[in-house]
């Protein structure tokens, strides 16, 4: 098993101004993977887990999940094998826990499985405030204690199914009150819940395992709890923010790219957004079409009004395709306003795309508007987190001259050998260190 490496420092050197060309096939969905690997400790018996992002984040819950005493193998580069015969609530690394946000995804399945679970705080991207309110507030409605003395300490007698309002759709709140529903005794409702594809995702996979839930993709589910759980095997589905991190990759470097099995079905409001940028894909099947020659021109509201792309909770724009969003906007003819209303230190990366040339004012910490094109020049850049990075790494093909992306190591917690993929379609990136 890859043990994942602490403190490796990955660099990335990009030369500017290369086209692609060719297909790609997006990885399965990391935010999916996640909640899966971490209910997957709901049954003794073994389930087998493919298309599994081999990617950071996963590395360190497969590490952590072992350490609670599931035994985990890779069958094969993205086939992974779980069988969480016995476990025990042991103590857990705080600095692996410190590492990811899927950390806290533990809590629902150890809840059901042991009664009892303490876990070190989460960590994950720092992108504003990353709430836990959400996650107590689920489970301490199913019927679990919870004492936080710096660790939270969940301690159940019994889990029982109750009818339970979010009080805000939190994705990975979703994803543990879940994972606890499934194992109450009775039946819950969850209202006001998160519905993306990876919550989607993680209630199929619940479902393969003999759960019974109703209203998937939608924000009231109901769950028919007790239900005794067993192995199965499932299919991670494609990673719908990989792919729209691909459309603004090709737009921006006036490229023709086939994105093949990108799951259309959950691209709507991605598609609507890079729209709004005069970016046009096709959709053959379940491959997504991106044609080199791109409008790119801001597309205005109504009366000639400047528009705007904001995320919310799902079915709207992602959140986490903001930063992509931000760095395609710079290379569209016009005026944009993009509104990240869900974290609040999201855009402050945007000073590293103003420094590569980019016209952007911050107007606070959720809005920036975005006048283009700017021509890009090359630049030292660092990656504060996976999607900034992504825009940056976006940022640099399209960019005169070589950048150096320093940090890349947090662009690797979320996109499965990116550079061998991108090089493969002609794009110049050098890892440093190279791969083993
Ligand atoms: C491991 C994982 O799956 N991580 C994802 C998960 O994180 P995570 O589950 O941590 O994110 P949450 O859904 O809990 O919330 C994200 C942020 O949005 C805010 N919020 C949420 C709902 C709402 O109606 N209004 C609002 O402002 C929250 O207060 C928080 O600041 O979902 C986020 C939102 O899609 C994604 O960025 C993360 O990649
Ligand atoms: C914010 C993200 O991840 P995490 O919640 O794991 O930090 C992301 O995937 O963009």
């Amino acid at each position: 098993m890859a043990q994942a490496q602490p403190h490796e420092r990955i660099q990335y050197i990009v030369e500017g101004g290369h086209r692609l060309s060719g297909e790609i096939e997006p990885s399965g969905n990391k935010n999916a993977a996640l909640p899966i690997v971490a209910a997957a400790l709901l049954t003794d018996e073994r389930v087998e887990l493919t298309n599994v992002p081999r990617i950071r984040d996963i590395e360190v819950l497969v590490e952590l999940i072992q350490s609670v005493g599931a035994e985990a193998r890779w069958l094969g580069r993205n086939h992974l094998e779980i069988r969480a015969a016995t476990l025990r609530p042991a103590d857990l690394d705080p600095e692996l826990c410190a590492r990811v946000r899927a950390s806290i995804l533990l809590a629902g399945p150890m809840l059901a499985r042991c009664g009892e679970v303490t876990l070190p705080p989460p960590g994950g991207d720092v992108i504003g405030r990353r709430r836990v309110d959400t996650h107590f507030l689920a489970l301490q409605e199913l019927g679990a204690e919870i004492k936080t003395n710096g660790h939270y300490a969940f301690r159940a007698g019994k889990l029982v199914g109750k009818d339970v309002f979010l009080d805000e759709p939190s994705v990975t709140a979703t994803e543990n009150a879940l994972c606890a529903a499934v194992y109450a005794e009775g039946t819950t409702i969850l209202r006001n819940c998160a519905s993306e594809p990876h919550v989607q995702d993680l209630a199929r996979f619940l479902i393969a395992m003999g759960a019974e839930i109703e209203g998937i993709g939608t924000n009231t589910m109901t769950i028919h709890g007790g239900r005794k759980l067993r192995g199965c095997s499932h299919r991670i589905g494609p990673d719908h923010i990989e792919v729209g991190s691909l459309i603004g990759l090709a737009a921006v470097t006036k490229s023709e790219i086939t994105i093949k099995n990108a799951g259309t079905e959950h691209l709507r409001s991605t598609l609507m957004g890079f729209e709004r940028l005069g970016i046009r894909c096709q959709i053959k099947g379940d491959d997504l079409h991106i044609p080199a020659d791109q409008e790119m021109k801001v597309q205005a509201d109504f009366g000639g009004h400047i528009p705007t792309i904001s995320d919310q909770p799902w079915p709207a724009f992602p959140a986490d395709t903001m930063s992509i969003a931000i760095v395609t906007a710079s290379q569209c003819e016009g005026v944009v306003m993009l509104f990240e209303k869900m974290f609040e230190s999201r855009m402050f990366f945007v000073d590293k795309l103003i420094a590569m040339g980019a016209r952007i004012v911050l107007c606070d910490p959720h809005r920036a508007i975005v006048a283009g094109p700017s021509q890009m020049r090359g630049s030292r850049l660092e990656s504060p987190d996976i999607r900034a990075g992504m825009a940056m790494l976006i940022a640099a093909m399209c960019a005169e001259g070589t950048s150096t992306i320093n940090n890349a190591q947090q662009i690797e917690r979320g996109y499965e050998r990116i550079d061998e993929r991108l090089n493969a379609m002609g794009a110049k990136i050098t890892r440093v260190p190279p791969r083993a």
